[in-house]
């Protein structure tokens, strides 16, 4: 059963359709990663799900849920893309108001717990106002997490942040997704969705370009794999133009000493070293060097 179930959702303002029909499904323990450039719609789609904007058509189910957030609104935390503090209250008040005025106090050792989670403690006690942005941004996630919710929607939850609290909300998501919660998150850092999200979606335009977890992205755009191949520093000339001609159906190029060949599947590297041992060269090292989810999203 999926967590999140959209059917030709979309959503326009005034005449601008800015979500356009997506249909989508996110199954329970995903790490679901949701990219697109500035104003592709991901927003605007979160804040569908999360009952922040009515959509303009289509239908959508969270948590098994028809149309009724309020129903379900403890069993899902957000993170959303701006949130907004009182600057006079520390970040423990802060845990403690937003729980009573949703009318689910929370014990003070569970307030500690999500401060720590998200690195704030021994800054418990700071008003907000003084907190930098990062720190805001780790607020919003223990505001998030606090209710202990399945399903969490978090919007760039490591834009601006330092890189070491980035690696340090990076390993509580996959945490949280080790604990068997659900997390839909947008992300501009593609080496983040990459290491961490299940699957993938790419947004374009109001529409899903493309989904599926990057072993299915790579091969949907067959992208190469460039194997870099590090050999004697004494090739001749003549070996060169021998190589050349044994791998005439690859794309090839020297660096020095270091052959580089471009490769659709990891099964041709045996072909290829084979024709160099024919050679009597010796290969010192192969490295494959995989596309990264940057290399594909730049081609969308
Ligand atoms: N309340 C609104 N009224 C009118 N247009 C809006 C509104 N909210 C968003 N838009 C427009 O919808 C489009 C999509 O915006 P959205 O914020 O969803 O994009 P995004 O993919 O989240 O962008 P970013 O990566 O910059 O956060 C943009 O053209 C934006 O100007």
């Amino acid at each position: 059963m999926p967590v999140i179930e959209t059917e030709k959702l979309s959503k326009s303002f005034s005449r601008n359709e800015v979500v356009s029909s997506i249909s989508l499904k996110v199954e329970k323990g995903e790490i679901f990663g949701f990219l697109g450039r500035n104003g592709a719609g991901k927003t605007t789609f979160v804040n569908m799900l999360t009952g922040i904007t009515l959509p303009t058509s289509g239908r959508m189910l969270l948590l098994n849920n028809n149309n009724d957030i309020d129903q379900i609104k403890h069993r899902v935390g957000v993170l959303p893309d701006y949130s907004t503090f009182y600057d006079h209250l520390s970040a423990k008040d802060h845990l403690k108001y937003f729980c009573k005025v949703s009318g689910k106090p929370a014990a003070t050792s569970k307030i500690e717990e999500v401060l720590r989670a998200v690195g704030l403690i021994g800054h418990e006690k700071k008003k907000v106002g003084k907190f930098s942005f990062g720190m805001k941004k780790k607020l919003g996630i223990a505001q998030a997490l606090i209710h202990d919710p399945e399903l969490l929607f978090l919007d760039e939850p490591t834009s601006g942040v330092d890189a070491e609290s980035a690696i340090h909300i990076q390993r509580l998501i996959l945490e949280l997704q080790k604990n068997g919660k659900t997390i839909f998150m947008t992300s501009h850092n593609l080496d983040e969705v990459e290491r961490i999200c299940t699957r993938i979606a790419i947004m374009k335009e109001g529409h899903i370009h493309s989904t599926g977890t990057m072993k299915e992205l790579k091969k949907k755009y067959q992208t190469r794999s460039r194997v870099q191949i590090k050999l004697s520093s004494h090739i001749k000339k003549e070996q060169k133009e021998n190589i050349k001609n044994l791998l005439f159906s690859y794309s090839i190029e020297w660096k020095d000493s270091m052959l580089l060949v471009d490769v659709m599947a990891e099964e041709e590297i045996p072909t290829i070293v084979h024709a160099l041992s024919k050679e009597g060269i010796d290969i010192f090292a192969v490295h494959v060097h995989e596309p990264s989810l940057q290399e594909i999203f730049l081609r969308q």
